[in-house]
């Protein structure tokens, strides 16, 4: 079979059958315009095949699937290509990482397809361009130091001729960046600073040399808009923690900001919160979607935030971002207003600060973590995994000074590891709702209808397809579900060999849909279920089994 490239306008304009990339689109939604599946009939949902990974962690990455073949990345950058209709393996890369790496996130969010060829960046801190049909590398670059405290676990945005990724390490006191990198050579095509140095724009918002270790990390993959070639990432928490140690708003952390395509300049930005102090990312990049809101249409940019505010954006062809509105979609009691720009004002005594304690809600992990959200242009709901009824008990202590490499954070790992805690409403002798599934109709600015989850953790990534189907796992009883878009009914729901925090995709071979996902439960969603057992009475917070499988479904024919 010849591999069919995969070019700008494919990817602007995907044909229904694929699924090229991260969201399935450009705009980030999440979306499958397939309609096999229906609300009716996927009650009869079966698997037609899983594939074991080999490894454990959390599987987060979309199998990406292009004319027939699959590629899938995996915790320990394995990247693994199958025909998509049968699992029969085509080849497997398999990442020799360093004996020293100290992985904090170990986690890989997918592949990006360009050209004929299938890119990856890595814990280590590489892109890898593999060819699509051989699993061959063809060329690797370096993008940053791991043993400085860089490493990468997005998909990459490719486009224009570029593939475009950036670094983790907000928890390790790096510098955040985006970096375009060509997609034939490697070579370097532009690199940009989420921390302006001093004398750029946005470098009056820090004092002293607190933006050499300013955060700012890229760690999900940026959205873009391919008529007016602007990319559009979500930024993360500023670096160390507590806000005391850099003074001022600390521009562009905790952002959306829009980037040139063609020189990665910075030409508008959006700060969702100013100087955070709760490890706050707002790492997601926003949903390019057309709302209508006080009866005028609105070209959108549509965010749920960490901080638990949902904010709808307007963008411009020209780069500036400009705020429409923002509410709160989970209990919040930081922020105690919005300016007319969208600026929050926030409560000090849920602030908190070397040697400052304090309680907050929504969690460290806020009202999503990076689990993304969906939009169905159908239904005109916009889905978000959140958490509710959950808070810190968080404060930070003394600093020695940075050590490359080191976690650099402000606040001690045990505080960490043990800060979370129930609303104050809360009832621990009753099932507790933390997951809610949200549906949101964005013209009216109302909750359409939300789905709760009872005393579990509940990182599901979603996919929303026109068979008018919600699919997502997330929860610790290893379920993954359909839900019907329209009314939030649980239609089916299938059990699986761990806990799916893997982003799924829906995609067609020879006239027939199949849904994948990976199930591998790991990273963060652990380390709070961890808690979430401390936190309940016994045996209502389950282990959940280790090990990655793909899992592919499709409608059991003889039903
Ligand atoms: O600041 C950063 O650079 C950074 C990176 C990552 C990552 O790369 O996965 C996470 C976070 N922060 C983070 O705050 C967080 O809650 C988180 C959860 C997860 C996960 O995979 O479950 N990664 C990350
Ligand atoms: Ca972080």
């Amino acid at each position: 079979q010849t591999y069919n490239a995969v070019t700008d306008a494919r990817l602007a304009d995907p044909e229904p059958g694929n699924w090229l990339q991260f969201r399935g689109n450009y705009s980030g939604w999440g979306y499958s315009p397939l309609d096999q599946i229906t609300t009716e009939n996927v009650k009869s949902l079966r698997p037609v095949w899983t594939y074991s990974t080999g490894v454990t962690e959390g599987h987060q990455a979309p199998p990406i699937v292009n004319d027939g073949m699959m590629y899938v990345s995996t915790p320990q950058n394995q990247v693994i290509a199958f025909e998509a209709a049968t699992g029969k393996e085509l080849w497997r890369y398999v990442r020799a990482l360093p004996d020293d790496l100290f992985q904090l996130h170990p986690t890989n969010r997918g592949v990006g397809l360009y050209g004929d060829k299938v890119y990856m960046a890595t814990v280590d801190g590489y892109v890898v361009a593999l060819d699509a049909s051989s699993g061959d590398v063809v060329w690797e670059t370096e993008i940053g130091d791991y043993t400085d405290g860089y490493y990468s676990t997005l998909s990459p945005l490719t486009a224009d001729g570029k593939i475009v990724v950036g670094v983790s390490g907000g928890e390790f006191g790096i510098r955040g960046y985006i970096v375009a990198l060509d997609a034939e050579t490697g070579a370097e095509a532009w690199k940009t600073y989420t921390v302006p140095e001093p004398g750029q724009p946005g470098s009056e918002t820090w004092k002293g040399d607190a933006w050499k270790t300013g955060g700012g990390s890229i760690w999900m993959q940026g959205n873009y808009d391919p008529k007016s070639k602007i990319a559009y990432f979500g930024t993360g928490n500023g670096g160390p923690w507590m806000p005391d140690t850099r003074p001022g708003d600390n521009l562009y952390t905790t952002s959306v900001v829009a980037l040139d395509m063609a020189n990665g300049s910075i030409i508008g930005h959006h700060q969702y919160h100013w100087n955070d102090a709760w490890d706050w990312d707002e790492v997601s990049a926003p949903l390019l979607i057309d709302y209508d809101h006080d009866g005028q249409s609105v070209k959108g940019l549509v965010h749920a935030g960490r901080n638990g505010y949902l904010w709808q954006l307007a963008r411009s062809e020209e780069g500036p971002i400009s705020f429409v509105a923002g509410q709160p979609y989970v209990r919040q009691n930081v922020f105690t207003g919005l300016d007319d720009k969208g600026r929050p004002s926030y409560d000090p005594d849920r602030t908190p600060g070397t040697d400052k304690t304090v309680t907050f809600c929504p969690s460290l992990w806020g009202g999503k973590d990076w689990p993304p959200e969906a939009y169905n242009p159908d239904t005109g709901l916009f889905y978000i995994p959140s958490h509710e009824n959950l808070c810190s008990e968080l404060g930070g202590a003394p600093m020695e000074a940075r050590e490359p490499g080191e976690l650099w954070i402000g606040v001690p790992l045990d505080v960490i590891l043990s800060s979370l805690r129930f609303h104050e409403s809360v009832d621990t002798s009753k099932p507790v709702p933390i997951g809610k599934l949200q549906a949101w109709d964005l013209s009216e600015g109302k909750l359409a209808w939300e789905h709760s989850f009872m005393d579990t953790a509940y990182w599901g990534p979603l996919l929303t397809t026109k068979g008018g189907l919600v699919f997502t796992g997330g929860t610790q009883d290893r379920m993954f579900r359909a839900f019907d878009a329209k009314t939030g009914d649980v239609l089916w729901e299938f059990p699986t060999n761990s806990g799916i925090t893997g982003v799924p995709s829906s995609f067609e071979v020879d006239g027939k849909q199949y849904v994948a996902v990976q199930s591998g439960w790991g990273v963060d969603s652990e380390r709070m279920r961890a808690l979430l057992e401390d936190m309940l009475p016994e045996g209502r917070v389950p282990e959940v089994p280790q090990g990655g499988v793909i899992w592919v479904f499709a409608l059991d024919e003889a039903s």
